[in-house]
């Protein structure tokens, strides 16, 4: 899918702005702080409801102002789709997709894809576990809804068994409630695992054909889901070995009050040639296996939706030798993509159509370079 236009006002730092976009390649230049970010951010918006900046809606409507609005124009294989944003102040997000406003914000999930990849995600494979499971989990979310509606429950039952965990350690007698919170535990916990192993399964063949791409047949890329919970066959077999892991650890949890077993304790691993690439990976090694993941998850979403998703790359060109600039662009000929740079010589001799390149200074927009404001 595609986005033809954008259209914001009072978002951050845009009074009004409204721009059309190319099927392919769009950039943005400016130096820092200028607005490039807040175009990405608002597009984000409208796939996910959410910014992946900030979970405050004040921060995103303009400072002197109570109100903000997004729109976007989209056009996929069969049918257009236009999402529509209000955000105000102390209220819910109302958002609109093709007029019908929704009554639950989750369903705006599936009619906008997007994937994003800015120089944090470049760190993916360097940083700690709960940087891998979020990139499991936001890949997830999307493609299903369903799956972001158990990682809300199982992070609200996880913060009340660790809760109860505190009480028992002071009053023995709330011991009788735990087996509720278990049980709650062990069957959404359960339904994360199988959907994570699955989610590894298929980007798991994408990612190393694309990583064989890259590296020119150098590197095999293996990566796997690593969970403290014994997965098996079936939903009740996986369940029974939760049950059993979370009996053995309760003395540990009620020493420690936290529980210590389940999938907020998962992992992915990612091995090249044989070799755990999260400890001992270069870190140009592991740049570029969290480019193929990125890539890898792409696909996965064509493969979904039958829709390629939109690319918002923010900021990370600069980060990117010519070589995987290219390998960047050339696998994604088929995909929309959104550049931010601060120089345009970031880009080295990409072809972007001279149309499609946006000077942005102080939430001003322009196709030719700004030289004052
Ligand atoms: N709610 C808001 N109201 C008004 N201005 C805001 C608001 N939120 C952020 N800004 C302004 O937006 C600017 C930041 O924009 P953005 O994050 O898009 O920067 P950028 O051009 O991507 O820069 P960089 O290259 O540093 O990432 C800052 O000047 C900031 O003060």
């Amino acid at each position: 899918m595609y986005l033809e236009s954008l259209k914001l006002i009072n978002f951050r730092n845009y009074n009004q702005l409204q721009l059309k976009f190319h099927p392919k390649l769009n950039v943005f230049v400016g130096n820092n702080a200028q607005g490039k970010t807040n175009i990405l951010e608002a597009i984000y918006l409208t796939s996910t409801g959410k910014s992946f900046r900030t979970n405050k809606d004040r921060e995103l409507i303009k400072f002197d102002k109570e109100q903000a609005y997004i729109k976007v124009e989209g056009k996929k294989r069969y049918t257009d789709t236009v999402v529509e944003l209000k955000l105000e102040e102390n209220k819910k997000k109302q958002i609109k997709v093709n007029g019908v406003t929704l009554s639950k914000n989750t369903d705006i999930l599936n009619n906008v894809y997007v994937v994003v990849f800015s120089p944090e995600d470049l760190k993916l494979i360097k940083e700690g576990p709960s940087e891998r499971r979020k990139f499991m989990d936001d890949e997830i979310s999307q493609m299903k809804p369903s799956y972001f509606h158990y990682l809300t429950q199982y992070n609200r039952v996880l913060l009340q068994r660790n809760n109860l965990l505190k009480k028992i350690h002071h009053h023995k007698k709330y011991m009788d409630t735990l087996d509720i919170w278990n049980e709650k535990i062990i069957e959404i916990g359960t339904r994360i695992i199988i959907e994570r192993a699955k989610f590894v399964t298929r980007i798991a063949p994408l990612s190393r054909l694309i990583h064989r791409k890259i590296t020119e047949n150098k590197e095999n890329l293996e990566v796997k889901y690593i969970s403290n919970i014994q997965l098996n066959n079936t939903f009740e077999e996986t369940l029974e070995s939760f049950r059993s892991r979370l009996k053995e650890s309760l003395e540990v949890d009620l020493q420690r009050g936290t529980t210590t077993v389940g999938p907020h304790r998962d992992d992915l691993g990612v091995f090249v040639n044989g070799i755990d690439i999260r400890s001992f990976g270069s870190q140009g090694q592991q740049r570029t296996c969290a480019l193929s993941l990125k890539l890898a998850e792409i696909e996965l979403i064509k493969g979904e939706t039958s829709e390629y998703p939109i690319l918002l790359l923010d900021d990370v060109m600069s980060e990117l030798d010519i070589n995987r600039q290219k390998f960047l662009i050339k696998a994604l000929r088929d995909v929309q993509i959104f550049i931010t740079t601060t120089e345009r010589e970031h880009l080295n001799d990409l072809n972007v159509d001279k149309e499609y390149v946006f000077y942005v200074k102080n939430a001003i927009v322009r196709k030719e370079k700004i030289e004052s404001v």
